[in-house]
């Protein structure tokens, strides 16, 4: 659960620092209805205006790898409000931590080579965590 207080000075800070999940999909409830979540579109912040009832679903970076770059995680952030608190509920989907990710063996072929190297999800969590949160930086480090 996020919790965002209002600020008195809402561009001079960030909610919640530009980031992909790493998971492999994230469900998000915009709890209170305040808008806040932003994602990188065509190298621009768009603002996802909450939805009364619905749930934000965001792909993240293990169904990038699986699906060897088909799905891309998406790139977002949160922003805060002068007046208004936020609050958000994200839920976390990822494989249990004795598997292991890589790209679909299914998708690889001579013309569609694997673009991630394959890596435990026990070790993927915990290069993630020794990281700042930073941009898609992680999954960089993924790549082949
Ligand atoms: O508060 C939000 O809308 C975004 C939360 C988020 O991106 C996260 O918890 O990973
Ligand atoms: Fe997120």
């Amino acid at each position: 659960m996020n919790y965002y207080p209002p600020c008195p000075e809402p561009n001079k800070v960030i909610g919640l620092t530009p980031h992909s999940d790493a998971t492999g999909l994230t469900i998000l409830l915009q709890v209170n209805e305040v808008e806040g979540l932003q994602i990188k579109k065509d190298g621009n912040w768009v603002s996802i205006k909450p939805l009364p009832n619905a749930f934000v679903i965001n792909i993240g970076d293990i169904l990038e790898i699986i699906s060897n770059g088909t799905y891309r995680s998406i790139e977002h952030r949160a922003t805060v409000n002068s007046e208004k608190e936020r609050l958000s509920i994200a839920t976390f989907y990822a494989p249990r931590y004795s598997a292991e990710i890589g790209p679909a063996p299914s998708l690889i072929s001579k013309q569609t080579p694997a673009l991630f190297k394959k890596i435990g999800v026990e070790e993927y969590f915990q290069t993630l965590f020794a990281r700042e949160l930073h941009s898609k930086s992680h999954l960089d480090t993924l790549r082949i």
